[in-house]
């Protein structure tokens, strides 16, 4: 198994405009990573960086997850390619709404192909490929993330059992391949715009997403 351990490096009190939070910082360890893209070689070792924001009482009852993957494009610049920036603050609002839940933000960009892929990705994309079509040209994955990092998290916080804000079955899977429980699955449908219409589409036609 290439992921190893998980240690919490920070726990510091975090205001937002959503509410109020602490910000815990976390550095995971992964070993023998293999490459998501065939002509990168394998790390011996590598460290992934994630964050987790949480509001309230976690352990009375299933808190409301979500795991973020960050999009710098859409987080940042509020892009319009894509939906990550309205999920991102459906979640954040979601959480202040139960006064409880833990948002974790995963540096897994582009699905876990780096920035600089993301961008090629999207110059293919202006040229007509779909969102999997261009990964596949340039060599990756559909999708490169792997939830044992946020799995680990979630148990270090001492939960094992999620409500979890998604609209990927994938995701929902994976999180229970590494020991987390989905007792209920949130939606996190958000209003579509013209400019990821189709990006919104290939979610939901080639990767199985449970919107529209
Ligand atoms: N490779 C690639 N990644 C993208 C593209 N657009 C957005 N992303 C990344 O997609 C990730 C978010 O994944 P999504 O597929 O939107 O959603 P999800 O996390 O699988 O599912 P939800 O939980 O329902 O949001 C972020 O890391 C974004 O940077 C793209 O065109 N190509
Ligand atoms: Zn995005």
């Amino acid at each position: 198994m290439p992921f190893t351990s998980v240690k919490k490096v920070a726990d510091a009190d975090f205001p937002t405009r959503w509410g109020h939070f602490r910000i815990l910082g976390f550095q995971g360890i992964f070993d023998n990573s293999s490459p998501c893209n065939d002509s990168a070689p394998s790390t011996p070792t590598r460290t992934e960086d994630a964050v987790a924001l949480v509001m309230g009482e976690i352990h009375s009852a299933p808190p409301i997850v979500r795991i973020h993957s960050q999009c710098l494009t859409g987080d940042v610049f509020h892009s319009l390619r894509c939906d990550c920036r309205q999920q991102l603050e459906l979640a954040l609002s979601t959480i202040a709404e139960a006064g409880t839940g833990i948002l974790l933000y995963e540096q897994q960009e582009g699905r876990g192909i780096g920035l600089m892929a993301k961008l090629r990705a999207y110059e293919l994309q202006d040229q007509g490929l779909d969102t999997i079509e261009a990964n596949l040209e340039l060599g990756y994955k559909a999708d490169c993330r792997e939830f044992e990092l946020p799995a680990a998290i979630l148990r270090q916080l001492g939960v094992t059992s999620v409500r979890l804000i998604t609209n990927n079955p994938a995701k929902v899977e994976a999180l229970e391949q590494a020991g987390i429980k989905v007792t209920e699955r949130i939606s996190a449908e958000v209003p579509t715009e013209p400019t990821n219409e189709r990006y919104l589409k290939t979610k939901r036609e080639k990767m199985g997403h449970l919107v529209g």
